[in-house]
């Protein structure tokens, strides 16, 4: 019941001939509001504004207090432009952007063409983006594609946004780059390990949003999953294909 299969072993289930279902396109729209949502509590810091109103640290109006930055004539660069890049790109748009940067596995002449988005290489999307987006898949290529490498070219003013698996960012790499001031801010609905322990050095960090995976929980989404899966399981069983199969 997911549209991610990472967690799954498939050459073993190929070999031992056991189908693999999941659960794809119905959690794209439920994904990219959250990953909105997210951008926008990261890069507004309402995490941190709420927790003053609670703590009583609201106090007299003051001109720079709880400033953060504004996606109004930014550059956003989406990392993986996949079904959930595209409808978070589609989304963004709204807010008057400079540019749409998008760096992807394969060039999408359609979405730039729709989106006026620009295929740019990673290297480039790093430095000229003042908000990154990952919405990639975990394959060994894009495994700690986010590392200290990537947040040196990164503006320090840059907030990074991840919706797509933990295993995309080193984690110690961010939260070095973080303390040291190389990035602003991230936001993040998913770490690796899941669930993250709440020891972990990353929630000390003001400046970092951590959500328990919530991206495609939205009742209406939650419930088109369990009935895909559901249909999915009983077609396995009467030994036919499966709605949407992995292998
Ligand atoms: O991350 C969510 C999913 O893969 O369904």
């Amino acid at each position: 019941m997911s549209v991610g299969f990472d967690h799954i072993d498939t050459k073993e289930c190929l070999a031992r001939k056991i189908p693999v279902g999941f659960t794809p396109d119905i959690l794209t729209d439920a994904t990219a509001e959250l990953t909105i949502a997210l951008l926008l509590a990261t890069s507004r810091r309402l995490l941190e504004a709420a927790s003053e109103v609670k703590s009583g640290g609201w106090g007299t109006w003051s001109p720079l207090w709880m400033c953060g930055s504004s996606l109004s004539g930014s550059t956003v660069g989406i990392v993986g432009m996949g079904r959930i890049g595209e409808a978070v790109s589609q989304r963004i748009q709204s807010f008057g952007l400079s540019h749409l940067l998008y760096f992807s596995r394969n060039r999408k002449k359609d979405v730039e063409r729709r989106l006026g988005a620009e295929f740019v290489s990673f290297e480039q999307l790093l430095e000229d983006s003042d908000f990154i987006i990952v919405c990639c898949t975990l394959s060994k290529d894009t495994n700690h594609l986010f590392n200290s490498w990537a947040f040196k070219k990164m503006k320090n003013s840059a907030v990074l946004i991840n919706s797509s698996r933990g295993g995309v960012i080193n984690q110690e790499d961010l939260y070095s780059a973080l303390c040291k001031g190389e990035i602003r801010a991230a936001g993040l609905d998913v770490t690796s390990p899941e669930p993250l322990p709440t020891d972990h050095p990353l929630l000390t960090l003001p400046n970092c949003v951590v959500l328990p995976h919530i991206g495609s929980a939205t009742v209406e989404t939650r419930t088109a999953m369990a009935v895909l899966a559901a249909k999915n399981l009983l077609a396995g069983l009467k030994n036919q294909p499966l709605l949407s199969q992995v292998c």
